[in-house]
């Protein structure tokens, strides 16, 4: 879910073990020279959700940490892609901290139904979740760090039963 962590604590894990960084909330706002909350305004939620479906399956990317939008899930090509060579990690927060945590959401270019709350969406979503996840990490009632220490376990795991995923490419 958005708030949950997944670009600070995807920023952290790729330092932390020597990997590259990719948002993909980023591509999408250099590709279309636009913010998230504007093409939300502009063009609906659901031109968001195409836009995130393309960037998502146009990614083809070796020993990176991905931060993916919480609405990736939406897009079962998108997820598939991913799920190709990479594992998917599922940062679970509450509702209550996903409020804590985004504060006000209209500004925030959540890709959402106009009619939906909050709630709805959670309850939507965290089936979209756990279908999709290799591995969830409860992300909340921990610090940065001790989540932290959870991915790089995990990236640990990957990269001992998976070296190609970490081989970088050389010239
Ligand atoms: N234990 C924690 N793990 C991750 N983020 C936390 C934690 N506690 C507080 N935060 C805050 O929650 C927010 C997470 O936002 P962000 O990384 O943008 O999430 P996402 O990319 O999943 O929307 C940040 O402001 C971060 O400082
Ligand atoms: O959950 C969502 O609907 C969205 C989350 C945002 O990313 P974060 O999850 O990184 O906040 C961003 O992709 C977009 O504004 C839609
Ligand atoms: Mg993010």
């Amino acid at each position: 879910m958005p708030g949950s962590g997944k670009s600070t604590l995807g920023v952290l894990l790729a330092k932390a073990a020597a990997l590259g960084f990719v948002d993909t909330d980023l591509l999408i706002q250099s590709q279309t020279g636009s913010t998230l909350q504007a093409i939300v305004d502009g063009e609906g939620y659901q031109a968001l959700r195409r836009i995130e479906e393309q960037v998502l399956c146009s990614l083809d990317v070796t020993g990176q940490v991905i931060a993916t939008g919480g609405s990736a899930v939406y897009s079962d090509r998108a997820m598939r892609h991913l799920k190709q060579n990479s594992i998917v990690v599922f940062l679970d927060i509450s509702l209550t901290a996903v409020r804590q945590r985004i504060g006000d959401f209209s500004l925030r270019g959540i890709s959402k139904r106009p009619d939906q709350s909050l709630e709805d969406l959670f309850a939507e979503r965290y089936e979209l979740y756990t279908r999709y996840a290799d591995v969830i990490i409860q992300g909340e009632h921990k610090s940065q760090n001790q989540v932290l220490e959870e991915l790089l376990k995990v990236t640990a795991e990957i990269q001992r039963d998976l070296p190609a995923l970490h081989k970088q490419p050389h010239s």
